[in-house]
C-alpha cells in the first residue's frame, strides 16, 4: 500500500522517513515532490562499457538554466537527501515534467528500505529543453513492506549507492561480477 500524506508525515515524525530539506507544501496527496539539484554530469566517453568504470564529467546548472539535448544521457541529482528506514521509496516523474518531454529515470525508479542518499536521476529528453536548478523534477512515493528485512540497503556490504553525496553518481555496474 502507498502511504498517504498523513502517513508520510506520521512516519517522518517517527523517524522512519527523512527528507532534507523538507517543505510541507511539497507534500501531495500520497507523494512528496523533489527538486532538481544544481549538479549534472555526462559520461566522458561517447561509448560507455558496461564492464568498466566509466568516468563522468560534472558541471553546474547556471542561473539562466541549461538546455538538455536529445541523444545524451544526463545524470542529475535530487536537491533532497532522503532516508527511508521502513518503507520502499519509489521515484516517479511528474506529469508536468513528462509533458516537457523529460524522462527522469531510465528503468530504475525503485529505492530500497535503508537507502540513505540523494537520488541520482538518469535524464533524457525528447527535444531540447531548458531546465533550472530547484525546479520540481519528480515525486517520491512510499510503499509499505510485508515481512522482516534481513539486509537493510545501508547495511548491505554490496550497496553501491549509499555513500552520501550531493553529486550524481555514475553506474557502478563494474562492481557486479559478470
Ligand atoms: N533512479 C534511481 C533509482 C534508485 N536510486 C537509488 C535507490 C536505491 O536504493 C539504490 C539502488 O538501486 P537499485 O537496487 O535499482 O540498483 P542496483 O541493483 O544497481 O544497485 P545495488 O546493487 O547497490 O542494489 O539507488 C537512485 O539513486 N536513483
Amino acid at each position: 500500500m502507498i502511504l498517504t500524506d498523513k502517513e508520510i508525515l506520521a512516519e517522518i515524525v517517527k523517524g522512519n522517513i527523512l527528507i532534507q530539506p523538507y517543505d510541507r507544501s511539497c507534500l501531495g496527496t500520497n507523494s512528496y515532490d523533489v527538486h532538481l539539484g544544481k549538479h549534472l554530469a555526462t559520461y566522458k566517453d561517447a561509448i560507455i562499457d558496461a564492464r568498466k568504470h566509466n568516468e563522468i564529467l560534472h558541471f553546474e546548472i547556471p542561473e539562466t538554466g541549461f538546455v538538455l539535448q536529445p541523444a545524451t544521457l544526463y545524470l542529475g541529482v535530487t536537491h533532497e537527501y532522503t532516508e527511508s528506514h521502513a518503507h520502499v521509496p519509489f521515484l516517479e516523474g511528474k506529469s508536468s515534467v513528462g509533458r516537457l518531454g523529460i524522462d527522469i529515470h531510465a528503468t530504475a525508479g525503485k529505492g530500497d528500505v535503508g537507502f540513505c542518499n540523494t537520488w541520482t536521476l538518469e535524464i533524457s529528453v525528447t527535444q531540447p529543453v531548458r531546465v533550472y536548478a530547484g525546479m520540481p523534477i519528480g515525486q517520491l512515493i512510499y510503499f509499505e513492506v510485508k515481512g522482516d528485512i534481513e539486509n537493510l540497503y545501508n547495511k548491505k556490504s554490496n550497496a553501491k549507492y549509499n555513500t552520501r553525496t550531493e553529486l550524481p553518481v555514475e553506474s557502478m555496474m563494474w562492481k557486479n561480477q559478470f
